[in-house]
């Protein structure tokens, strides 16, 4: 099982290194404004699931959110403790 600062390292050596066929990369690419709009999209299907669908399906969700904020991070160049030190 990953956490979010396991799953982190692991999009930053993506980045870096730029494996074949990487989702990360891609989107990584497509920047900032193509970034946001999957996030405003998968925050509404956190929200749906959430409200209509079961604990699996909106955990799913949240996952999806999370790794999708984490691309953004790494797009502006903010770290892991840029982001905890404000929590
Ligand atoms: N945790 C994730 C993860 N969560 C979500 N996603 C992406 O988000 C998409 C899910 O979005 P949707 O539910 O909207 O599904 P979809 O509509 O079919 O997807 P799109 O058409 O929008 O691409 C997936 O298709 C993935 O592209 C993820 N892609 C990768 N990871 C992890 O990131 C790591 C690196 O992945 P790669 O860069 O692909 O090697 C691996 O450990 C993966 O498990």
């Amino acid at each position: 099982m990953k956490s979010f600062d396991t799953l982190f390292a692991e999009l930053s050596e993506k980045i870096s290194s730029r494996p074949e066929g990487s989702g990360t990369v891609r989107e990584f690419d497509a920047g900032v404004h193509t970034i946001g709009k999957k996030i405003v999209e998968e925050a509404a299907e956190v929200w749906m699931a959430a409200e209509y669908e079961s604990d699996e399906e909106t955990a799913e969700e949240i996952s999806q959110l999370l790794y999708h904020l984490q691309v953004l991070m790494l797009a502006k160049g903010l770290t892991l403790d840029d982001v905890y030190s404000k929590l």
